[in-house]
């Protein structure tokens, strides 16, 4: 056959479909004008009332069929124009160079924007490189980061405080379908999900409400159409039902095209908020404000979401974000279902069926909240469970050369199953608890609705029969199956609303874990953060409040309540000084931070010392850190305008040494009053602590530039010949050249396990040599190290003319320094400050040699008492 018989063929059959489908006779009609004539036609058969029934009805379903597919296509393109357009928008609004002044900074896996934004290159998700350093331009995605934006944290923490104190003062009460303190902190927390209406995710939930509607549209149609093809198969209308099963696998195609967009569009929106939430909580979590650290004070978090932070931030974000989107869905597909296919069945089954159905639901949810059980606590408990096992492992992985020299094996294997076995027991403890309840549901939305169902469905055709006297089996055969459908979907849409029910419960439990984390990261993040204080009763008038003769009236306790909070946030009240060009400690009360603020344990009293202890005000300019610019291979030039000054700070254990460090580090409150730390800038300022830190997964190069990051280092131009050279000064080359060479530096590694512990002490040498600030404090970072070695570092720190602080307990380190501060060892907090090489400290260190002379003049009599005591074993 040629191909002009074919097409001939095959536009005859074309033409047969549409005139025996909707009589459309498409003899004059060319391809231009097609649609317009089908419209047109389709139109004037649904408008006239004088068409042929059956060319009415099929005139609509594929009216109604084109106007969906149209729509589909329309709202698909449109997410995709919006999505082009929002990124352009950004591309503009934060990468115009002329918008900002100034040029960007560029890094190699990031660009900081002068707004403040970041854009960030990191491995594609196909190469699963998370090296940065090593990405090809083309294996990496580029991602947008927003600009922090301070005045939302501080807007934010006034609404997070006024719900947790609403909560904690009890004036949440139950609802009967769920707690008001679950829509309350929702309603914060859902702040930071959408902050705007003109957000992406708002524009999300609209696009996922519209295909919510779309499919129970779609659904509507698909029942009719089934019963009108049940109706053609019994009445053997062989050419309907063919042209109905056409229209059938049409409308599948919108039909299957909204069901994946309703998920598509749901997992992105999770998504979305995780993005949102999780930024928002690295925002705050991480800055300089050291809410990560300071956590551990806040006596309000003691609950598991923060001593499991970890697990709360990766995790619990994770589960609440699912959970909020599917409940959201859970939620808005039955409604939308209910309402249009009760406004559909009204017609079919009158206002007394469809009364009857809602009444059964109403009845149904009254049931099954009787019989929920807590799910939102169980989830909660077993969230908290599984936080604290994988915490555990993590602690085991980080400390596993300890645990294997102590033989610890077995206490840590059977704490190891204990915390398994109770997350079992919670995990079990929700399963047990949903057995009744999974049951109950079962039996009612499966069996008792389906059953109501049939008597529903059959209601109008038992009425019509009864009334007319005419059984017609074929109409009622496509009713009852058309409202059989329609009732199964009703069904089916509430007991999805009733399921919801129980994702709702446990919805409040992930929200109550999710707002705590948030709340505790508030105050703690706050400028006024009271480290726990509580009260501080020697500070409040009681005298004057318990005068009052109401004193026990509500009011009053209220008065009493807010003043204790208004007072606690005064607790820090000493004074910081920035840009000092030294170290001072004025009148500097120690204290351990806890819910007494000042009032609690005092380690040191009135601390007061300067280092260096005499400043030139003409030098007072911070001319400081090495210039990296122009110093950018030789970091052997010491620093030119300073003598180099160095504090010892001897004393025992748990004096208080090291909370001196933190004082000046500003991770702990100055309490008192007239209490003043004068300090060098950030860069000018090193504080070492006594338990080296190395970064995990982080080559050897991040170690010593630590806390530079390489993307910094090289941004700045600096060469790896610079790190070698630190490393000959601190005498740690030799690790460069076991085997690698200069290639050990870019080697990632456990570094905390792979160096001694006098290496890691050696690194934290080589991390001053290299960001050479001018002041540095040292916590015990020589005491694993030998005393040759212990003797060239400090001449090092001399040679450079380094201004340091050193916290030890060893008076052997007395020679490398001229300031000693020696804290008593009898805990009453007292201290003694000497310039070393006075005639005074001369005085007390010659005492010292005294004491050491006369016992050693008494070695010749205590060698003769053991010799003594040998004698008398060797008879026994
Ligand atoms: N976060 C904290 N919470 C409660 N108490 C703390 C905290 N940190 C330190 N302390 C206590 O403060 C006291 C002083 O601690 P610090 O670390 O300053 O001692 P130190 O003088 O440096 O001792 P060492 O020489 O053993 O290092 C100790 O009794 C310690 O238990």
């Amino acid at each position: 056959m040629s191909e002009l018989a074919i097409a001939n063929k095959l536009q005859k059959l074309v033409a047969d479909m549409h005139s025996h489908c909707i009589g459309l006779n498409l003899k004059d009609v060319t391809l231009k004008t097609y649609l317009n004539t089908l419209l047109n036609h389709l139109l004037r058969l649904i408008k006239s009332p004088l068409s042929q029934p059956r060319h009415k009805r099929r005139a609509q379903i594929v009216f109604l069929s084109l106007v969906v597919s149209c729509l589909s296509l329309v709202t698909g393109c449109s997410y995709f124009g919006y999505r082009i357009v929002s990124k352009c928008y950004y591309f503009f609004k934060y990468s115009n160079k002329r918008h900002e002044g100034a040029p960007l900074r560029r890094t190699r896996s990031q660009t900081l924007l002068n707004s403040g934004a970041r854009i960030m290159y990191i491995p594609d998700d196909k190469t699963m490189n998370t090296n940065v350093n090593v990405i090809s331009k083309d294996k990496r995605k580029k991602i947008f980061i927003p600009p922090k934006y301070d005045d939302v944290y501080e807007h934010d923490k006034y609404l997070f405080k006024a719900i947790d104190s609403s909560i904690a003062n009890g004036q949440n009460k139950q609802s009967q379908l769920f707690y008001s303190k679950f829509l309350n902190q929702m309603n914060a927390i859902s702040k930071i999900l959408i902050p705007s209406i003109f957000d992406k995710n708002s524009v999300l939930l609209v696009l996922q409400i519209f295909f919510l509607i779309m499919r129970t549209w779609l659904s509507l149609f698909v029942a009719r159409l089934d019963g009108q093809i049940v109706r053609d198969i019994i009445s053997h209308r062989g050419r309907k039902f063919l042209l109905d099963l056409v229209v059938w696998f049409l409308i599948a195609v919108p039909a299957s095209y909204t069901n994946s967009a309703i998920k598509l569009l749901q997992r992105k929106l999770s998504l979305n908020f995780k993005v949102n939430l999780t930024r928002y909580i690295h925002d705050m979590y991480l800055d300089d404000r050291l809410a990560f650290y300071k956590l551990m004070f806040d006596t309000k978090a003691s609950s598991s979401v923060i001593k499991n932070i970890d697990n709360s931030i990766t995790n619990d974000v994770s589960r609440f974000c699912d959970a909020t989107c599917s409940v959201v869905a859970n939620i808005a597909k039955p409604v939308i279902d209910l309402v249009f296919f009760s406004i559909y069945l009204r017609d079919n089954l009158g206002t007394v069926g469809v009364g009857g159905i809602f009444f059964n639901y109403f009845l149904t949810g009254y049931i099954l909240r009787r019989y929920t059980p807590p799910l939102g606590k169980l989830t909660s408990a077993s969230s908290a469970a599984d936080g604290t096992y994988y915490n555990y492992h993590l602690n085991m992985i980080n400390n596993s050369e300890e645990i294997a020299f102590y033989q610890g094996t077995d206490v840590e294997r059977i704490k190891v199953q204990k915390l398994y076995e109770t997350l079992m027991e919670a995990m079990l403890n929700v399963s047990k608890r949903k057995f009744n309840y999974n049951m109950i549901e079962d039996y009612i939305l499966k069996y008792t609705w389906s059953g109501l169902g049939y008597v529903f469905a059959s209601i109008p055709i038992v009425l019509s029969t009864v009334a007319t006297g005419v059984n017609s089996e074929q109409r009622n055969m496509k009713d009852f199956i058309v409202n059989k459908r329609l009732m199964l979907s009703l069904a089916d849409a509430g007991s999805r609303l009733m399921h919801s029910i129980k994702d709702i419960s446990q919805l409040t439990g992930y929200t109550n874990r999710i707002f705590t984390l948030l709340a505790a990261l508030h105050r703690v993040h706050s400028i006024n953060f009271n480290y726990g204080a509580t009260t501080r009763s020697s500070q409040i008038d009681w005298d004057q409040l318990s005068s009052n003769k109401d004193m026990h009236t509500a009011n009053n306790l209220h008065l009493i309540k807010q003043k204790r909070i208004e007072k606690a946030t005064e607790v820090v009240q000493g004074t910081v000084q920035n840009n000092f060009n030294g170290v001072r400690l004025e009148n500097v009360d120690i204290v351990i931070p806890s819910t007494r603020a000042k009032n609690g344990t005092k380690l040191i009293k009135k601390l007061t010392f300067q280092v260096p202890p005499s400043i030139d005000p003409l030098s007072s300019r911070a001319d400081s850190v090495q210039d990296f610019n122009e110093i950018t291979n030789d970091i052997s030039i010491p620093f030119l305008n300073s003598a180099g000054s160095s504090l010892l700070i001897l004393g025992p254990n748990g004096c208080g040494k090291s909370s001196i460090q933190r004082i000046i580090a500003e991770i702990w409150p100055i309490y008192n009053k007239n209490g003043l730390l004068s300090k060098p800038t950030e860069a000018n300022l090193l504080c070492v602590p006594q338990k080296p830190y190395f970064t995990r997964g982080g080559t050897l190069r991040d170690q010593i530039i630590y806390p530079m990051s390489s993307d910094e280092f090289f941004d700045r131009g600096l060469k790896d010949k610079l790190l070698v050279q630190v490393l000959r000064e601190v005498k740690l080359d030799y690790l460069l050249k076991r085997d690698k060479g200069w290639s050990y530096l870019d080697t990632v590694s456990d570094w905390k396990d792979v160096l001694s512990g006098g290496e890691k002490q050696r690194m934290n040498f080589a991390r001053i040599m290299f960001h050479k600030p001018r002041f540095v404090v040292l916590d015990e970072a020589t005491n694993a190290i030998s005393a040759d070695m212990e003797d060239y570092l400090f001449n090092v720190l001399k040679r450079y003319r380094f201004n340091f602080i050193t916290i030890s307990q060893r008076p052997s380190l007395i020679k490398y320094h001229d300031l000693l501060l020696e804290i008593s060892d009898d805990n009453s907090g007292l201290w003694q400050l000497q310039t070393l090489g006075t005639d005074e400290a001369i005085t007390s260190i010659d005492n010292e040699i005294e004491e050491i002379k006369r016992k050693l003049e008494k070695v010749n009599e205590w060698k003769a008492e053991r010799e003594e005591l040998q004698r008398k074993l060797e008879i026994l």
